[in-house]
């Protein structure tokens, strides 16, 4: 059935119970301060309700007696009884719908005023014959309220397995008029439900028709839709001129100074962007924000040209974010253009390095040339922000804020920008020259990146030929949550009879000096810049440690680097210095690499790759996920590629895909060792998503798919049973609960009321990746929450095969 069987003035698409927000609860006019129009389908307060439901009842029945019959009820036309433009909005008196904090008009009226009215009358058609059913909200305000007072009985704003409600409530039906009731049953329906009038009432709605689809929806296609149409949403930022106040504002340090008589101030909130030294343009762009906004505050700072350690700890009172990459806007004189990104989400709000590189992975996924363009063009922002981090930072910075200066992340720049490239000539092939153009400024920076940074000192270890993370810095990283340091800290707060702020003041002024706490610090912002924050695998000698993971990393950046040079520059690329870089210098340095990772990493009696001490000359011993980097990278041989799955596979495997690191290697916790978050039993996207593909790679498809399948049963079942949550990690030892964690600053997306809308930014890839490498049977046990030893139980009876894995990354 092609034809609008609707006698309502809405598309075919519309009609859509699993619509985008957008246009099931209104369209985008109706998220502005101005307009609250909302669109026909969902009954908008615009309408008497007599006319609505004589409407709908029309058209149900229109349906009913055209089911059968192509092209008829052929409506393009729209219906008369519909005025273009809706008269104004019925307030409900003083009542106005607000957005933020949604729940505080339902908490501060009286019961009476959330009487429902009575129904007009009651329609005359049976529901017994509609299927799907469609739910009328009379009232949402009150429907929450209902809701929330039932079933939420934690009153955490969320519906959950531990909620111990009747787990059913009723709601009326669209076509009896709301007369006749239905059941919404269970944890997860009725979860939906809040989450959809939630989400319902930020944009505007008092009523809505609901379709049931959208509360039982399987949900493994509610987690995709999720992610793919709300979560990267939400993850989106662009520096606009109305909106970098609010960008600039930090959230992790608070901006103090000492006023004249010495006493300690602190700004609640402070608003900052910082300027490389050589960019004019941009500098002049914020200012010319600021004066034509007077009454704006934002500090506009350039940064030296010399940034170092001392000069980063000279501003760590005063948070910034720093400037990325921008140009001219062609249609508007003296406007920049921000490239756009994608941040990981909760505390985590600016450009991050390797979880950038994980989005894009996840964003590429649905880009095809007749869809998604909007992912590449995400994809393509964080990749030219890297390029502009490397010439204006002198790094890929471990984040755009003024504190992460001195560190950078593991770097992922070549392969993303062959992803980017890839999919850039595929959607658009018109464009290639500015494609190639990409890839060649994108292969210069890497070039500049891996030759300035990983492979030159204090990061180079002349020895081995191997790099270890050592990035500058000067004193206590600032960003940290409050007690992160409170252990390692105690015996020199004691020494010095002094409170711990005493003591952080005037250690960071250098006016105590404790050479053993600088060590420590030296490696703790080691342990940053590797991006595997915190973890006694590192912890406290991380400086010193050619790791598995950089190295397989810098590997991967040779070959590909290597590549680009022979497939498209003729085997050799000038920089902007006269350097000529020869494709045949990068297919030696890998061959190298890959003989030193063999020699100094690689364990033929434990079948492991282990970090290696440069100081110490010996293998760490630690057993990490990161074993399987080289994998990812293809470094290791396929030898070592089988043992690595014959005999180690195992000690990661958990109920819920691989563990961080083991339980041996971890050792004892106690209060004065306390659990790190990426060690066991911890589980993290990165590590899940780098094993899947360099598993595949070596052809162990069966052994990446069984993994994937852990993963995201993992993710389904806590999404299920808890409001829709998808968070930053996960344990993945553990059946219940697996997204709480309280290791070092907690778990990240679990703050939400009502609903979740971002998710968490390389978690939401790993969903969208993970379903790559699932057959129809995986999805389809996923989507039943069949457990993963059921599952796996079940595709060795009927030896399944993985060949309808399909578009693996
Ligand atoms: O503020 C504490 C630390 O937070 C970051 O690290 C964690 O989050 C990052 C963003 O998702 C992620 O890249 C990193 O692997 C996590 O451990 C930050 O990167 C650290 O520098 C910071 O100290
Ligand atoms: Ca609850």
């Amino acid at each position: 059935m092609t034809s609008h069987r609707r006698n309502l003035s809405i598309s075919s698409t519309e009609d859509d119970p699993y619509a985008h927000a957008e246009s099931y609860y209104g369209d985008k006019k109706s998220l502005s301060k101005s307009s609250k129009l909302g669109r026909v389908r969902t009954f908008s307060v615009f309408e008497t309700k007599s006319k609505i439901f004589d409407d709908f009842r029309k058209d149900l029945l229109k349906d009913h007696k055209n089911s059968s019959c192509e092209n008829i009820g052929d409506d393009k036309t729209p219906s008369p009884e519909k005025s273009p433009s809706p008269p104004a909005p019925v307030t409900n008196g003083n009542r106005r719908p607000s957005i933020v904090p949604i729940y505080d008009d339902i908490a501060n009226q009286s019961s009476s005023e959330l009487k429902p009215e009575l129904h007009a009358r009651r329609a005359s058609v049976d529901d017994s014959f509609l299927r799907p059913k469609k739910f009328y909200i009379n009232d949402i305000d009150l429907t929450l309220r209902e809701l929330l007072e039932n079933e939420d009985t934690d009153h955490n704003y969320q519906i959950t397995i531990e909620d111990t409600g009747p787990k059913v409530l009723k709601l009326g039906t669209a076509n009896s008029g709301g007369y006749t009731k239905a059941p919404v049953r269970g944890t997860y329906m009725l979860s939906n439900l809040l989450q959809e009038l939630t989400i319902a009432k930020r944009f505007g709605r008092d009523q809505l028709i609901l379709d049931e689809q959208r509360l039982n929806e399987n949900p493994v296609a509610r987690i995709k839709r999720l992610i793919t149409t709300q979560f990267w949403k939400s993850l989106t930022r662009e520096i606009t001129k109305d909106n970098i106040v609010e960008m600039s504002k930090d959230t992790k340090i608070k901006e103090s100074y000492y006023d004249a008589e010495g006493k300690l101030i602190e700004n609640s909130e402070s608003h900052r962007i910082y300027i490389p030294h050589n960019r004019q343009d941009q500098y002049e762009y914020f200012n010319s924000i600021k004066k034509a906004n007077p009454n704006i505050v934002l500090d506009v700072v350039y940064l030296p040209e010399k940034i170092d350690g001392q000069f980063i700890k000279s501003i760590n009172n005063k948070p910034g974010l720093l400037a990325l990459s921008a140009k001219p806007d062609p249609n508007e004189k003296g406007n920049l253009l921000n490239e756009p990104y994608v941040v990981p989400g909760g505390r985590f709000n600016e450009l991050y390095g390797w979880d950038s590189y994980m989005e894009t992975l996840g964003l590429l996924t649905d880009v095809t040339p007749k869809s998604n363009h909007e992912h590449l063009r995400l994809a393509r922002g964080m990749t030219e922000n890297f390029i502009y981090e490397i010439h204006h930072y002198g790094k890929i910075l471990n984040a755009n804020r003024s504190y992460y200066l001195g560190r950078s992340q593991p770097p992922f720049l070549t392969d993303m920008a062959l992803r980017v490239f890839e999919k850039t000539k595929e959607v658009y092939p018109e464009k290639l020259p500015e494609t190639i153009d990409f890839l060649k400024r994108a292969t210069l920076a890497s070039i500049k990146e891996y030759l300035t940074i990983w492979c030159a000192k204090p990061r180079l270890d002349e020895k081995t030929g191997l790099s270890c993370y050592h990035p500058e810095g000067v004193g206590i990283p600032p960003e940290t949550e409050a007690t992160h340091f409170d252990a390692v800290l105690k015996p020199y707060v004691q020494k010095h009879k002094l409170t711990q702020a005493e003591f952080i003041e005037k250690y960071n002024s250098q006016e105590i000096h404790e050479p053993e706490l600088d060590e420590y610090f030296l490696h703790d912002r080691a342990v940053r810049e590797s991006g595997h924050d915190t973890s006694y695998r590192l912890e406290g000698k991380c400086a010193d440690l050619a790791t598995v993971d950089l190295n397989s990393l810098l590997y991967k950046y040779e070959v590909d680097i290597s590549t680009v040079l022979t497939n498209y520059f003729d085997g050799k690329l000038q920089d902007v210095n006269g350097t000529v870089h020869q494709a045949s210098e990068w297919i030696q340095r890998a061959a190298t690499r890959r003989k030193n990772l063999t020699k100094y990493l690689w364990n033929e009696k434990d079948s492991m790759f282990y970090d290696y001490n440069v100081k110490t000359e010996q293998q760490t011993g630690y057993e990490s996920a990161t074993t399987f980097w080289p994998l990812w990278s293809q470094a290791a041989t396929r030898e070592q590629a089988k043992k690595l799955v014959e005999n180690s596979v195992s000690k990661f495997e958990e109920h819920g895909g691989l563990v961080a690191g083991t339980l041996r290697s971890r050792g004892e916790i106690n209060l004065h060792r306390p659990s790190r978050q990426w060690d066991y039993p911890y589980g993290w996207a990165p590590q899940q998503i780098l094993a899947w593909i360099g598993l595949n790679s070596y052809g162990y498809t069966d052994v990446a798919s069984r993994l994937a399948y852990r993963w995201l049963f993992m993710m389904t079942r806590a999404f299920v049973d808890y409001n829709g949550v998808v968070v930053e990690k996960y344990n993945v030892c553990k059946g219940a609960v697996p997204h709480r964690v309280d290791a070092e600053y907690g778990n990240q997306g679990l703050d939400f009321k009502g609903v979740a809308t971002e998710g968490f930014g390389w978690v939401n890839a790993s969903y969208l990746v993970g379903l790559q490498y699932l057959n129809l049977h995986a999805k389809r046990c996923l989507g039943t929450l069949t457990p993963p030893e059921v599952y796996l139980r079940s595709i060795e009876t009927h030896k399944d095969t993985v060949e309808d894995v399909q578009g693996i990354v």
